[in-house]
């Protein structure tokens, strides 16, 4: 396609240093999974991303270790550290990178998010972001007195009720008030904001960016519709090219349908770049990340997901296992992934695709778990990343780092000058906030003067 044909010639990829909880190589051969809990680890990355002018940092949430045929496993990343935490020490150690943390609305309360969330906004001098997710699993509400699982439709009306009292508690505090002023201490002029029959008070000024920037991650209609209404983000699972961009026309639909427009949502998905002297140097090295990922461990374990049952016996490049699986003990509330609470369907559509493809188990594990990446020299893979972003198929990407503390440096070195030879790449931040840098709008809830703060009417 000609540059004068795509539909936004002139747009701009944005990065996002992503830190996802799959299998991944980066933390199963990291030095020691230690890494995890080291600052120095988090802020060479951080520090690197921002040299590279990324965007933003964004992390994805698990509230609960996981678990594998009944015990604690350590096949996916083990603990995570509380995001706003981290972030508060990644805030002082950088000046422009945004800092997007993934919080749940099914299990916080909104006026501690929203006074948690104010802080890191404010204290980063408004470079904060808040991924907004609802949490689909049991097994994370049995850390919570909440509890349990919600049902679909009940987590997303919560989440649209948790968020407007969270940002009614965000702008309620008047732009320019400050304390001390006789604007401020007069009665009524900070104003309550009204929850149910309850009242709550806002904790914070805002920050430059007036509010922190708000994402979203969830696909189904409901959730496409949440984000066409209130977000300005989307994390999302669309990245095969023609997938991508049917992804991004139906949420410039929703957009417009809820009165936006079309142009208001940055769309994210996730992915790794590996990049090489040549092509097939690069595949060399993918392959090899790929197969450092699939340890024999992990091919099986996925396996026994399904099956129920510990297989270690079992070759993992042989064929799947001939018995049938132990229905029983299999529930998704194990919470491994690519757990399935449909063992004995799921185990026959493999089987049949194994037999169909004369796929082992390794074969068909990584065949299940085959993702988009973008593997290549650096002129490669810019090119093709500036034919995403011009056809308007995505805006950003969330960038899983290959390994740590390192992960980044090949891209912010190599890839980043080859975009920026396009001209699809920033050669500097354009602001000091997460909202200015992604070229965003106002926060749709502070559009209008006036806007509403109080959620509800207070009952009598
Ligand atoms: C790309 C993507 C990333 C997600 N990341 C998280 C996460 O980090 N933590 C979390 O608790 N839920 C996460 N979710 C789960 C969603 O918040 C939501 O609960 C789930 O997708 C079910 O909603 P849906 O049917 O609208 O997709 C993610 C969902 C998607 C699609």
């Amino acid at each position: 396609m000609a540059a004068q044909e795509y539909a936004r010639p002139h747009a701009r990829l944005h990065l996002a240093g992503f830190f996802g909880f799959g299998p991944a190589y980066v933390w199963s051969r990291a030095p020691s999974n230690d890494v995890y809990y080291d600052f120095a680890a988090w802020r060479r990355l951080a520090q690197t991303a921002e040299r590279g002018l990324f965007s933003t940092l964004f992390l994805g949430d698990s509230q609960r270790l996981r678990e594998h045929l009944g015990r604690i496993t350590d096949h996916s990343v083990t603990g995570r550290p509380d995001q706003l935490v981290l972030f508060a020490h990644l805030a002082a150690v950088t000046e422009r990178i945004g800092l997007v943390a993934t919080l749940n609305t099914t299990f916080t309360d909104p006026a501690d998010l929203a006074r948690r969330l104010a802080t890191v906004d404010v204290l980063s001098g408004g470079r904060a972001g808040w991924n907004v997710v609802t949490t689909d699993n049991d097994w994370t509400g049995e850390n919570f007195r909440r509890g349990g699982d919600v049902g679909h439709a009940d987590r997303y009306r919560h989440a649209a009720e948790h968020l407007a009292t969270v940002e009614a508690l965000w702008a309620a505090w008047p732009d320019g008030a400050v304390p001390g002023d006789d604007t401020w201490s007069v009665p009524g002029a900070l104003e309550r904001v009204v929850r149910g029959v309850r009242r709550a008070w806002p904790s914070l000024p805002p920050s430059p960016q007036g509010q922190p920037v708000l994402f979203q991650a969830g696909e189904s209609p409901e959730g496409r519709d949440f984000a066409a209404r209130h977000a300005e983000g989307i994390f999302s699972r669309y990245l095969q090219f023609d997938a991508a961009l049917e992804f991004a026309a139906d949420l410039r639909r929703r957009l417009v349908a809820a009165g936006r427009p079309d142009d208001d949502l940055r769309i994210f998905p996730a992915t790794r770049i590996v990049l090489g002297d040549t092509e097939s140097d690069a595949g060399e090295r993918a392959r090899w990340f790929r197969d450092a990922t699939w340890s024999d461990r992990r091919v099986r374990a996925v396996v026994e997901a399904v099956w129920g049952h510990d297989l270690t016996d079992h070759p993992v490049d042989g064929p799947l296992p001939a018995t049938d699986p132990v229905v029983a003990t299999q529930t998704i509330t194990h919470g491994v992934v690519n757990t399935s609470d449909r063992p004995l369907r799921t185990a026959a559509a493999w089987r049949e695709l194994a037999e169909a493809r004369g796929f082992t188990m390794r074969e068909l594990v990584l065949h299940l778990n085959d993702t988009v990446e973008f593997v290549g020299t650096p002129s490669s893979v810019a090119d093709e990343l500036a034919r995403y972003v011009r056809a308007g198929a995505i805006d950003g990407l969330n960038l899983q780092p290959n390994s740590v503390p390192d992960g980044f440096d090949d891209v912010v070195d190599r890839l980043v000058p080859a975009l920026q030879d396009r001209g699809v790449y920033r050669t500097a931040y354009e602001g000091t906030t997460l909202r200015h840098n992604l070229g965003l709008r106002p926060a749709v809830a502070r559009r209008h003067a006036g806007h509403t703060v109080t959620t509800r009417e207070e009952s009598a």
